[in-house]
C-alpha cells in the first residue's frame, strides 16, 4: 500500500501525451494543440467596412464643416459587398455603395452610415458632418500573418475552435483523443432498468459515470462492457482491449474476495504493477497497472470509492495523454468550512461535499457504496491521516468533483 502522495506522483509520471496527429480541422474539437496555431493571413485580409453606407473620401464631403445647411452629391461609382474583390480606386468626386464586412476601395477614407444618407437615384445625398468614426476595419487589426493565435497546449474549446478555424488552416497537429476501454466486472450487475427482474442483482452504475467522466474530458470510449466474475471470460475481454485501448478501466473485483479478477485477469500479458492499494479512503482497493503502452486504472467496485478514485486518479490520466496540463487537477484549492469537520481515522480521506455560497458543506453519508449523495457532490475535501476535528471557518483543502 502506497500513499495519496505517492500514488499521483506515478500517475503524474506514467500520464504523458500520446504522439500527435495531423488531423482535419473540422474533427479537432476539444482535442489539444501539438504546436502553436499561427495565422496564415492578415485578419481582416483588407481594410473593410465595419457599416452599411457610403464610402467618401474626407475631402469630398469638407464643405459640410463650412456650410453645414449646403447637401453634397456625390455620384454613387460601384458597389462593393461582404465577398467582392477589393476595387480600384473610384474616381475623385465620387462614393462607392458598400456593406459591413466588404473590401474598402483604396482611396475612400470613411463609411458614412446609410441613416444619414439619403439616396437620389445613382446619387447619394449627404448633408450631416461626418463622425469621428471612419467605421473602417483596418487589416490586420485583428491579428497578422503569421501572428500565433493558439499556443501548444491549448484545449479547443467552443471559443478557442473560432478562433482557430480564423486561421485558415485545413489541418491541424493536434494529440488524438486518448481511447479507452471500459469493463465494469460483477455477477450481480444487470443493466439500468433490468435489475428489479432477477432477483439478488443490482443496476450497474459506476460505468455510466466513468463513460460520462470520459467524454467530458475529451476523451473517446470505444467500448464499455458488463462482465461476469468469469476468469476466462475476462482474460478474453482483458486480450481485446489491451489491442484497441490506451487506458482501460476496470471495475469492482479489486479487493479480496475470492470473485476479484480484476488483476489476474491481465496477468499473463506481462502486466506491470504501477501500484495496488493506496492508503485513502475511500477507495483502497484502487490499482494502476500497465502491459506494454497500455494504462490499467482498477477503481473498486463501491460507486463512491469508484468515482472518487475516478476523478483523482483518471482524470489526470485523460488530460495526461491528451497533451493537456494536469497540475491544476491535482492540486487541492484551500476553501473555507461552514459546518464543524470531525477529527480523521489513519487514512487520507476524501470527503464528499457541496459548495454552498463558496464554503463547504459536508454530507452526513460517507458510505463508500453511496450512489444518491454523487449526484449533488461537487468537491471533495481532502483529510490529512490523522487530521484533528476542524471547525467552521478554517480552511482545508478541497478538490473539484
Ligand atoms: N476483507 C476485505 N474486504 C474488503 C476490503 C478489504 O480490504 N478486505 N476492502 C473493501 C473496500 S475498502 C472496498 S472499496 C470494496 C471494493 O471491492 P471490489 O473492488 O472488489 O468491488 P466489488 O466487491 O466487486 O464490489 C463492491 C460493491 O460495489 C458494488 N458494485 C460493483 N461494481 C458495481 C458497478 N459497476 N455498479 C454498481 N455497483 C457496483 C458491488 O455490488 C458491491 O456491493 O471491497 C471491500 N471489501
Ligand atoms: O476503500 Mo473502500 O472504498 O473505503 O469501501
Amino acid at each position: 500500500m502506497i500513499s495519496f502522495d505517492d500514488a499521483i506522483h506515478k500517475i503524474e509520471t506514467i500520464a504523458t501525451p500520446l504522439s500527435p496527429k495531423k488531423i482535419p480541422f473540422a474533427d479537432c474539437a476539444r482535442l489539444t494543440l501539438a504546436e502553436d496555431l499561427n495565422a496564415r493571413s492578415n485578419a481582416p485580409a483588407h481594410n473593410v467596412s465595419a457599416m452599411d453606407g457610403y464610402g467618401v473620401r474626407d475631402k469630398d464631403l469638407s464643405g459640410l464643416n463650412t456650410s453645414p445647411n449646403t447637401p453634397i452629391r456625390l455620384p454613387i461609382h460601384s458597389e462593393s459587398f461582404a465577398g467582392s474583390e477589393p476595387q480600384k480606386s473610384p474616381p475623385e468626386g465620387s462614393c462607392v455603395r458598400i456593406f459591413t464586412g466588404a473590401p474598402v476601395p483604396e482611396g475612400i477614407d470613411r463609411v458614412i452610415i446609410q441613416e444619414n444618407v439619403e439616396r437620389d437615384g445613382d446619387f447619394a445625398v449627404f448633408k450631416t458632418p461626418p463622425s469621428q468614426n471612419d467605421h473602417i476595419r483596418k487589416t490586420g487589426s485583428d491579428f497578422q500573418a503569421g501572428q500565433t493565435l493558439l499556443t501548444r497546449g491549448t484545449q479547443l474549446n467552443w471559443k478557442s475552435m473560432t478562433t482557430a478555424a480564423a486561421a485558415d488552416q485545413g489541418t491541424l497537429l493536434v494529440y488524438p483523443r486518448p481511447r479507452l476501454i471500459v469493463l465494469a466486472t460483477g455477477d450481480e450487475l444487470m443493466p439500468p432498468g433490468q435489475a428489479h427482474t432477477k432477483l439478488g442483482s443490482i443496476p450497474e452504475s459506476v460505468s455510466y459515470g466513468i463513460n460520462t467522466l470520459i467524454v467530458e474530458n475529451g476523451a473517446q470510449v470505444v467500448r464499455s462492457e458488463r462482465l461476469n466474475d468469469d476468469p476466462r471470460r475476462l482474460e478474453k475481454a482483458a486480450k481485446l482491449a489491451l489491442r484497441e485501448a490506451d487506458i482501460i478501466v476496470v471495475t469492482g473485483g479489486a479487493s479480496v474476495g475470492e470473485r476479484d479478477y480484476a488483476k489476474s485477469m491481465f496477468e499473463k500479458f506481462g502486466m506491470e504493477m504501477i501500484f495496488s492499494k493506496v492508503a485513502m479512503k475511500p477507495g483502497k482497493p484502487v490499482w494502476c497497472a500497465r502491459v506494454g503502452h497500455t494504462i490499467i486504472l482498477g477503481l473498486p467496485g463501491n460507486p463512491s470509492s469508484a468515482l472518487v478514485t475516478a476523478r483523482l486518479f483518471l482524470k489526470p490520466l485523460l488530460l495526461g495523454l491528451s497533451g493537456r496540463a494536469i497540475k491544476d487537477c491535482t492540486k487541492a484549492k484551500m476553501i473555507e468550512s461552514c459546518a464543524d469537520i470531525p477529527a480523521n481515522g489513519d487514512r487520507e480521506n476524501f470527503m464528499r461535499g457541496y459548495l454552498e455560497d463558496g464554503k463547504i458543506n459536508l454530507f452526513s453519508f460517507q458510505d463508500s457504496s453511496s450512489q444518491l449523495t454523487l449526484a449533488k457532490a461537487d468537491i471533495l475535501i481532502r483529510r490529512p491521516p490523522n487530521a484533528p476535528a476542524a471547525k467552521a471557518g478554517d480552511k482545508l483543502p478541497v478538490y473539484d468533483f
